[in-house]
């Protein structure tokens, strides 16, 4: 059985690896979505597509799971994105998700979705890092140690700290959702 599992992941932390982890239990192969991979260089998108891919990848490595790491743009039109998935990902059986609207699209489409608990919600949550990041305070030991080096080979820190000066960009904020 093939899994899809998608996110942002601006970064991948450690509650996005937990989900991984307990999906690679369930499924004989996992399809990693990247999700908004056309967004980069702003507050709430500071990396790329392929910067993604390689946090994901190397951070997945070593699971016993055949993984697949694809990138999927955004589309203006809701009703049609689970097809527009379909349409750059294998083929798989089950998607994972706890995003209300990814799981009402999935199950719309015929899909059938699981979600899986929160894990220490309070700290391992995108906002929280991108927010650590920016202030310099810890962020390392909430990621697996793949993004800390992919990070820090794109000078991630000095990415995102200048893309969130709202003196030189006020347009995409990351006020919390
Ligand atoms: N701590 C966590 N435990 C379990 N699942 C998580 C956790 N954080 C995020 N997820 C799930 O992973 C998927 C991808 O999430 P996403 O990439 O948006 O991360 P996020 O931490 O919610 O980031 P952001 O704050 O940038 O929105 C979603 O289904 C989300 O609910
Ligand atoms: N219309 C669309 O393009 C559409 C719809 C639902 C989810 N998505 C994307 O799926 C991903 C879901 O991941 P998150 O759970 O991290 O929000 C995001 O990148 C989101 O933009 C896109």
């Amino acid at each position: 059985m093939r899994g899809f599992y998608i996110g942002r992941f601006q970064p991948y932390h450690d509650g996005h690896h937990r989900m991984v982890e307990e999906i690679a239990t369930e499924v004989d192969e996992l399809v990693l979505g990247i999700g908004s991979a056309g967004d980069s260089h702003s507050p709430r998108n500071p990396f790329t597509a392929g910067e993604r891919v390689m946090m994901v990848t190397k951070s997945v490595a070593d699971l016993d799971v055949t993984t697949y790491v694809v990138p999927i743009e955004d589309l203006d039109r809701n009703s049609v994105w689970v097809s527009h998935v379909q349409s750059m990902s294998p083929a798989f059986d089950v998607a994972y998700s706890n995003n209300p609207l990814v799981i009402q699209l999935f199950s719309e489409a015929g899909v059938e979705v699981r979600q899986s608990p929160m894990f220490n919600r309070d700290v391992l949550e995108g906002a929280e890092l991108r927010a650590r990041m920016i202030r310099d305070a810890d962020w390392r030991h909430l990621v697996p140690d793949p993004v800390v080096d992919v990070v820090e080979e794109i000078d991630g820190i000095e990415r995102i700290q200048r893309v969130s000066d709202t003196d030189a960009n006020g347009d995409d904020t990351d006020d919390p959702e």
